[in-house]
């Protein structure tokens, strides 16, 4: 055999990334997206990556869309493009309970979820999320069906552990940035320091993840890294 079936890795460059972005993901994000995103980059600068990249945001639309999703939460919000893309994918009596210790960034982006007509299906709420999370479970029983999770990677096991008494049976729990750019598969040396916290919570979170046989789980090698668990028991 003269030939080799190469590795199935997929982003093999900047330019394969680029690629995709401008085919199939620019030309498909909507109007309003496309200005909180820009508006955010203006106010934020480099901040703005926190932001997930349009075609996560495309992605989470459709996985939405897909589950007929009705009740949804997301922790951490930022100035809120992904909240705007999962409002914009929730049908006109959707609901979307998102939480941010942080008020700003929200309220620099409820200008746009206004604008978008969807800011009726958001209740926001300013708090630490694990605070937040223990309110929900102490108030009447709410069953979510698609909760978002994009803050504070230090936590992502508490919050497991929280929504999974919160979510529905069958329902989906995405994790975001459980790839932590790249950082896990480096020698901690070469990883710059302000990242090392978070890449040790993620490597250990991973970890823990494949072996726990309440979810179901899904590695999308999209963004940053976004891990899908959906509840079995
Ligand atoms: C990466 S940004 C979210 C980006 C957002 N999903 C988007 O697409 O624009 C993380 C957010 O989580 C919030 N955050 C971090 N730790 C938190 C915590 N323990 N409780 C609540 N919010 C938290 C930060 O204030 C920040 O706005």
């Amino acid at each position: 055999m003269d030939y080799q079936i190469p590795n199935k890795g997929i982003l093999k460059s900047e330019a394969l990334k680029q690629y995709i972005m401008e085919t199939t993901a620019y030309p498909r994000e909507p109007k309003l997206l496309k200005e909180l995103r820009e508006a955010t980059v203006e106010r934020y600068g480099n901040m703005s990556e926190m932001e997930i990249p349009v075609d996560e945001g495309l992605f989470l639309s459709m996985l939405v869309k897909i589950m007929n999703a009705k009740n949804t939460m997301e922790i951490g919000v930022f100035t809120g493009y992904s909240l705007l893309t999962v409002a914009l994918a929730l049908p006109e009596d959707g609901h979307i309970t998102a939480i941010d210790m942080d008020q700003a960034g929200y309220n620099m982006g409820l200008e746009f979820m206004k604008k978008a007509g969807v800011d009726h299906k958001i209740k926001f709420i300013q708090s630490d999320a694990l605070k937040a999370l223990d309110q929900l479970l102490n108030e009447e029983k709410q069953e979510f069906d698609f909760v978002f999770v994009d803050a504070d990677k230090n936590n992502y096991s508490n919050f497991l552990e929280r929504l999974l008494k919160l979510v529905k049976v069958g329902g989906i729990i995405a994790f975001d940035n459980t790839l932590w750019f790249g950082t896990l598969v480096e020698k901690e040396d070469d990883v710059p320091v302000y990242m090392r916290d978070y890449r040790e919570s993620l490597i250990k979170f991973n970890q823990k993840l494949a072996f726990d046989s309440r979810v179901e789980i899904s590695q999308i090698s999209i963004g940053d890294g976004v891990t899908l668990c959906r509840r079995l028991v």
